[in-house]
């Protein structure tokens, strides 16, 4: 079996000395989408921080295509091929969606005279995104500002994706608009996502694998498969 595109080994990190991950360890695998559970203030997002780079760890190591990350850097995950769908979107309100995408190209270090391209592209993936490019996005709803901000996140045309919540706030009905195209963008490409929701039934549907945390711990690791009634899944919490 190749080597994890990213891994976690015995990683600890927090906030100004209070512990949150309290050694994780943790493989994304190309191909695979792994659905990361847990309580509010379980280190999710924390743990997903750390991979991308936002933090360095305390202790413990990330690896990436099986070497050992020398340094917590944005720049560097990005490089690798990795990109980050954040938590609350971070989509500016004043900014059109083509402003925001172009914003996003540029961040992603995209060539110049592969910016059409690249926008074109996205919107094949995300076809909605057509009909309001040149709306301010804080005109939008969630539902389409969450789509940009994936659709940002995809103009560097990663190999993982690490989405934190990408659908909070949003119906459930809206989980697999959102969620549908990006499974199967990941299946045609063979693309890693590492997802965290809270949306637990829409997630497992678009997920390979499942690990669940607890109090900067990962608990257990499961199939989609095995916890297809509400008791198995209560049993994770
Ligand atoms: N910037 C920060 N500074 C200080 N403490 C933080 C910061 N961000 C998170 N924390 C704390 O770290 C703990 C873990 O937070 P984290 O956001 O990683 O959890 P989570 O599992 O993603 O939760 P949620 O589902 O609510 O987003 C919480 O106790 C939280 O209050």
């Amino acid at each position: 079996m190749s080597e994890p595109i990213l891994q976690a080994r015995s990683l600890k990190a927090g906030y100004g000395g209070r512990a949150v991950l309290n050694g994780i360890d943790v493989s994304l695998r190309e191909n695979e989408v792994l659905c990361l559970l847990g309580h509010n203030g379980a280190g999710k997002s924390t743990l997903i921080k750390s991979l991308f780079g936002l933090m360095a760890p305390s202790a413990g190591e990330v690896w990436v295509d099986g070497r050992k990350r020398t340094q917590a850097s944005v720049r560097a995950a990005t490089d690798a091929g990795i990109a980050l769908v954040p938590e609350g979107r971070g989509v500016f309100p004043s900014l059109t969606v083509a402003e925001v995408l172009k914003l996003g190209l540029w961040s992603a270090k995209v060539p110049a005279a592969e910016h059409a391209a690249r926008l074109d592209w996205v919107t094949t993936v995300l076809p909605a995104i057509k009909k309001f490019y040149a709306q301010r996005s804080g005109s939008l709803s969630g539902g389409q500002q969450q789509m940009v901000s994936i659709g940002r996140a995809l103009l560097s045309r990663p190999r993982c994706l690490l989405m934190d919540e990408p659908s909070i706030g949003l119906a459930p009905k809206l989980f697999q608009d959102l969620l549908g195209p990006i499974r199967q963008l990941q299946q045609d490409t063979r693309m890693a996502i590492l997802l965290v929701e809270q949306n637990v039934r829409e997630a497992l549907k678009v997920s390979d694998r499942v690990v669940v945390m607890k109090s900067g711990m990962l608990i257990r690791e499961a199939l989609p498969a095995d916890l297809d009634t509400n008791a198995k899944l209560m049993e994770l919490y």
